[in-house]
């Protein structure tokens, strides 16, 4: 495949999947990473290392950090006129409506996203976010898939997929980061997989507590394969195609989230369990949990939608109305049996 040399590129979010994309994407590009906190960056730059985020994980001496956010704008304006510059934006969904709204009216190309969620409060994938602020006039696509940050910068193998309406936008996000570890595929299932990337969050924590309050390894398996039926149900009402959760932001993403003892959403699961409260679990965990917020946006639009999604009401009920793990547990074990696919 033909590479793109030296392409420019710019990450704006700098915590630990803003980072690791960063650093894997300097060894081929040039790359800035933006944050919005000037002592951190400062910190970033003095140690090469985002210590905060993902410590341990030295930054390619090529890669530039700033905290300047017309710095970081202009790197990807000043583009040769056969480059096609690409702004990656890392942060959480809560933070890309903000963001977005610091792009909005500014020259910027291509944007590709990277957070996994619903956004609270209107319930709405990102690239919904995107468009509602942005409007259609910028491409855009989100790159998702079962990717730890820490792998991920260590240079590990990784599969990823590009999700976009554009084709072009698309094979031009393949162009850039396919290569070395990275595997990027593509697909035109944009809401496919976002919901994918955001549900199996909700399921980590499910999979986390179940696993911490020693339910076992055939509930865990239980979980993830009832929670992929529900994923498929909600995407289906939203106009998904199927074959998509099979795939890496469907199956993929939701095994690796709800076994892997890296995801902090299985994290928050399996402090639950332990009888931790919400408040003090999110307080030291220092990062974000997108399933928390995702939980309560998911359950409004599957009532809404009148779609039939019980582990998501159980983790939600957990989360938000104190609704014991253990008797959660019970609940979803003691419903009506039911045919397999439905
Ligand atoms: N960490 C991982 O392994 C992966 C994370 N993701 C997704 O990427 C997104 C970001 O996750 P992480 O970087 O891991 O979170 P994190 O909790 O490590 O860092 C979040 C970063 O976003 C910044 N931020 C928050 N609001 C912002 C705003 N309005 N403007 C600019 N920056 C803002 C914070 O300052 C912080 O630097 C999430 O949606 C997550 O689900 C996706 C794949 C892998
Ligand atoms: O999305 C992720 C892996 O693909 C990261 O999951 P966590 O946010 O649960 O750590």
């Amino acid at each position: 495949m033909q590479q793109n040399k030296l392409t420019k590129i710019t990450v704006l979010g700098a915590g630990a999947w803003g980072t690791a994309v960063a650093i894997a994407l300097a060894a081929r590009h040039d790359v800035l990473l933006w944050g919005r906190n000037p002592r951190q960056m400062q910190e970033i730059e003095a140690a090469r290392d985002n210590r905060a985020y993902l410590p341990g994980h030295p930054l390619p001496a090529a890669l530039r950090v700033s905290a300047d956010f017309d710095a970081a704008l202009a790197h990807v304006a000043t583009s040769a006129p056969d480059e096609t510059p690409l702004l990656i934006l890392a942060c959480p969904v809560a933070g890309l409506r903000p963001l977005l709204e610091q792009l909005r009216g500014r020259s910027i190309p291509n944007v590709v996203w990277l957070c996994k969620g619903f956004e609270a409060g209107t319930s709405l994938l990102p690239h919904q976010v995107v468009a509602q602020v942005l409007g259609d006039v910028v491409p855009g696509a989100a790159l998702s898939g079962p990717s730890f940050a820490q792998e991920v910068a260590r240079g590990l193998p990784c599969a990823l997929t590009v999700a976009s309406s554009s084709r072009a936008l698309r094979e031009r996000v393949v162009a850039l980061a396919h290569g070395d570890n990275l595997r990027v595929y593509s697909c035109d299932d944009l809401v496919g997989v976002e919901v994918g990337g955001a549900v199996k969050n909700v399921m980590a924590i499910a999979t986390g507590t179940s696993d911490g309050l020693g339910l076992g390894l055939n509930a865990r398996a239980a979980l993830i394969t009832r929670g992929l039926a529900e994923i498929t149900r909600l995407g289906l009402a939203l106009g998904a195609q199927p074959g998509t959760f099979m795939g890496l932001s469907g199956m993929g993403d939701l095994i690796l989230t709800c076994t892997g003892d890296l995801s902090r959403n299985r994290r928050v699961g399996l402090a639950l369990a332990e009888g931790k409260a919400l408040a003090t679990i999110v307080a030291e965990l220092g990062h974000v949990a997108e399933g928390v917020p995702c939980a309560k946006a998911v359950r409004e639009l599957a009532h809404k939608l009148g779609v039939d999604m019980p582990i998501t009401e159980a983790v939600a009920g957990v989360l938000f109305d104190g609704v014991d793990a253990a008797r959660t547990a019970a609940g979803l074990l003691a419903r009506d049996p039911r045919i397999e696919v439905a």
